[in-house]
């Protein structure tokens, strides 16, 4: 349940459980029982009352449309005002963390409503099929918890503006850790350890090849011969990259000498979707290959640092198995390998059956665009506040649509169904054919976000 400052009721107090069923099953210090039933909190029973850091201020006001995974959509953008209760200097609390490219974000799913029990959960990666939640990235999980890889676009003062999140505005903000690619990517990669069969529900161990050697040459061999899945087709040119021009505008960052991890990721187009599917579960479907053209050319620099960021996310999930498949039947990739620095994911991550799809825009859909940018006399004047160009609206919309947002209840059957989210300032309604996802209008959301700390506010990320 949600609070009025829009927490969960239970982050930071220990899940309300029977303290005799504590008793049997948890060694280890007890913990004290209050006259609410609450556990007090206290670290050495891993019971932290937590208090956040800050409240995101983002450019997806709902979770509708909200990317699964970071990697999605490279233009979405945040920013982060650590909170004056937490450091009465916050901005202190933030040196240093300007010479890092990429940070970790801790959050809470504070829109979740409840705190989930549920052992088993669908990812709309599966289309329907189960796996044990501790195998995907679930908003719906025993503590809430969320973990995101963001590009830190730059330090200003007390607060932080961030770009390829997939968290939603008001999200409260746990902790902000520097991504060290030493520490947090595994070196070698090896291929997904088996095929997720889901006509069978079964998982096929596959013949593993590993890679010792630890240079590029290496990591590109095997790259080059793994089949990359696509996540979206433009309708058009490619636009300028955005990441090409903030790294010019981030010039002081980049240029200081003590930035060393030139290896940092480059969250992309690539989305290992595992995020659980809400709704009714239709019997799973044969998997099928994934196809359509993918527009994003990219840089070999960018290949390289895409497959270093792969190998960071590929590191999350460890063991592929289907949820009829007991884990036990199934070879461990690290123990089997004896090697601490590989990381491996199941099939299923990489070759899901969910289709990439085409986006594309009607006429109409194209003026709303243009209005929108221009503030044209009727329409309001309105102005993106987190993207800097109509271009860059553009393409977060063909990149959230291109991965299907859509719930594996809402894909298989409520297909007819328009669809809905607001993204910055735009209100986009869409629709889903075989294969495709069309742009049919966009208006200027007529609701502002309504920040979950009320002492914060909007700022524009464009300045
Ligand atoms: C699948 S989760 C993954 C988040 C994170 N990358 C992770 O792995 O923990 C991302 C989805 O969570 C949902 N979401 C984002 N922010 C949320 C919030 N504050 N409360 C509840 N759900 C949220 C959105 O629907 C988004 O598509």
């Amino acid at each position: 349940m949600e609070t009025g400052s829009g927490r969960l009721e239970r982050v930071g107090w220990a899940p309300v459980r029977p303290l005799a069923m504590r008793d049997v099953e948890e060694p280890g210090p007890r913990p004290t029982a209050t006259s609410c039933g609450c556990v007090k909190p206290a670290l050495e029973t891993g019971n932290l009352l937590t208090e956040p850091i800050g409240y995101l201020e983002s450019c997806f006001s709902a979770k509708n449309g909200t990317p699964r995974q970071p990697s999605i959509c490279s233009h979405s953008r945040a920013c982060l005002r650590i909170r004056k209760s937490i450091f009465n200097n916050p901005e202190h609390s933030l040196l240093g963390l300007e010479q890092f490219s990429h940070v970790w974000i801790l959050f809470v799913f504070h829109k979740n409503g409840h705190l989930s029990c549920k052992a088993k959960v669908q990812p709309p990666r599966l289309n329907g099929v189960k796996t044990g939640v501790f195998s995907t990235r679930s908003p719906h999980r025993p503590n809430a918890i969320g973990l995101t890889l963001a590009k830190l676009e730059k330090v200003e003062g007390g607060a932080i503006y961030l770009s390829g999140i997939d968290m939603i505005h008001g999200t409260p903000v746990l902790d902000i850790k520097p991504y060290i690619a030493d520490y947090d990517s595994p070196q070698n990669l090896i291929e997904p350890l088996g095929d997720f069969n889901l006509q069978n529900n079964q998982c096929k161990p596959k013949t593993v090849s590993h890679c010792d050697g630890k240079t590029d040459s290496c990591d590109q061999q095997q790259l080059s011969g793994y089949e990359e899945p696509q996540l979206y087709s433009c309708t058009k040119e490619k636009p300028k990259c955005p990441e090409d021009r903030t790294s010019g505008e981030n010039n002081a960052k980049h240029d200081n000498s003590a930035k060393i991890q030139q290896s940092s990721p480059e969250p992309r187009e690539r989305a290992a979707d595992l995020s659980e599917e809400s709704g009714s579960c239709p019997s799973p479907r044969v998997a099928e290959e994934q196809s359509g053209p993918c527009c994003l050319e990219k840089r070999f620099s960018e290949e390289q640092a895409d497959s270093r960021l792969r190998r960071g996310e590929e590191a999350v999930v460890a063991q592929g198995h289907s949820t009829e498949m007991p884990p036990e039947a199934l070879p461990c990739p690290f123990k089997a390998a004896g090697a601490a620095h590989r990381s491996a994911v199941p099939a299923w991550v990489k070759e899901a059956p969910v289709t990439t799809l085409g986006v594309r825009f009607t006429p109409h859909a194209e003026m709303d665009l243009e209005h929108l940018t221009s503030g044209e006399p009727g329409i309001g004047q309105a102005s993106f506040k987190y993207f800097q160009s109509a271009e860059e609206a553009r393409c977060a919309i063909e990149a959230v649509l291109s991965a299907d947002p859509r719930s594996v209840y809402r894909r298989k059957l409520c297909q007819d169904r328009l669809f809905y989210f607001t993204v910055d300032i735009a209100h986009v309604t869409c629709w889903f054919g075989d294969g495709f996802a069309e742009v049919l209008r966009i208006k200027p959301a007529s609701e502002p976000v309504q920040m979950s700390d009320p002492a914060e506010s909007l700022v524009s990320l464009g300045s």
